[in-house]
């Protein structure tokens, strides 16, 4: 990965995670934006509490970055609750949840993160416990094993996965709560970036957050990336305060354009539009041209070229969208062809 491309891939950094989890909002009054989400969540925590019970199982999802373990710390703090923390890939044989769920305490939340990988014994597990709080302990192997019954406090459980489609239906039914979590406008992500400047005590212009927040891909986790990026631009060109020209001047040099394109996207866009007149191309020939594995264009350019509408994919193949030359600074030609241009899911390449 380039060095701007690690600057707005949503997906989390080992190295960083330390730093994510200093400016997490504690509470949901202090969570940005998903105002919706935020509402339902709350009253479903408010109802709990005042019920003297454990909330329902609440599940979330959404892309990267967007928050989605924050909220889960969030529910076991406003539930004044203990959190127990595991993932899916974690969870290789029904003997490993089993372990988890006989050791949770009354009211625990437990956060079961990227829960779409879970195994499938595992899962049949998770449902039983869900709906009747009691698993079955398999004790010996073969003819001689024998189930034994156990029953478990009332917890909460809390689900996040990215892929909400790859959930079996049986398991996203058993949630009381799902809560989908959705890109952030530029306002919101502005409020984001003012709340951790403010942690990180740094002095920034509102036309800097504006300028932070335009190209932070709708995603919390990149506009504290940026930041941080911008804070250290600060410091080594010992500025008091960071305005508008200076934000831009850091980000232009860490190659995220205005728009929150890195180099391999703008590379991409570029590629489509001056060596194949606006396409349509296929997808391996415009790897090719830029020099990356088709996956690579698939996975890390495409999707959000396609979501700013700078890029449409047809049955015959990749499309620049006419933002995309303004985007570039260049006159669309006559015959490129984009009119008859539409989102197909599952085209050809
Ligand atoms: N609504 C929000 N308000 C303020 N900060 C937020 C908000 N949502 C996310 N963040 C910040 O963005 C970072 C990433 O959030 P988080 O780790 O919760 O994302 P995620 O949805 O769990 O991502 P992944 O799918 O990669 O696990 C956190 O450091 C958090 O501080
Ligand atoms: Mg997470």
């Amino acid at each position: 990965m380039s060095d701007s491309t690690k600057l707005t891939h949503a997906g989390s950094e080992p190295e960083e995670r330390a730093l994510e989890a200093a400016l997490r909002p504690r509470n949901l009054d202090d969570f940005v934006g998903q105002s919706r989400v935020r509402q339902q969540l709350g009253l479903v925590l408010e109802a709990a509490k005042i019920r003297e019970r454990s909330a329902d199982h609440v599940l979330l999802s959404g892309p990267p970055g967007l928050g989605k373990t924050t909220l889960s710390m969030i529910i076991a703090a406003e539930m004044n609750a203990p959190l127990r923390i595991s993932s899916g890939p974690a969870i290789q044989h029904a003997g490993d949840l089993a372990a988890i769920l006989s050791s949770l305490t009354e009211g625990e939340v437990l956060f079961l993160d990227e829960i779409h990988r879970m195994s499938r014994p595992a899962e049949e597990m998770l449902y039983m416990a869900m709906e009747d709080f009691r698993v079955d302990i398999v004790v010996g192997k073969g003819a001689g094993a024998t189930a034994i019954p156990l029953d478990l406090p009332p917890f909460t459980l809390v689900g996040a996965t990215t892929r909400a489609g790859l959930l079996p239906g049986p398991l996203r039914d058993r949630f009381g709560f799902t809560g989908h979590l959705e890109f952030y406008t530029v306002q919101e992500l502005e409020l984001v970036l003012r709340r951790s400047a403010m942690m990180l005590d740094l002095r920034v212009t509102s036309a800097a957050f504006t300028e932070i927040a335009g190209r932070s891909r709708g995603t919390p986790r990149i506009a504290n990336r940026l930041l941080r990026r911008v804070r250290d631009w600060a410091l080594v060109h010992k500025l008091e305060e960071i305005d508008d020209q200076s934000a831009a001047a850091a980000l232009d040099m860490y190659e995220v354009d205005a728009r929150g394109l890195d180099r391999l996207d703008r590379s991409v866009l570029e590629a489509l539009c001056l060596k194949f007149g606006g396409g349509p191309v296929g997808l391996s020939t415009l790897a090719i041209a830029v020099g990356e594995e088709t996956e690579t264009v698939e996975t890390v350019a495409e999707p959000y070229l396609v979501r700013e509408g700078l890029m449409g994919r047809t049955p015959r193949g990749r499309i620049a969208m006419p933002s995309a030359w303004q985007h570039l600074g260049l006159a669309m030609p006559k015959d490129a062809i984009f009119a008859s241009a539409q989102s197909y899911e599952n085209d050809e390449d």
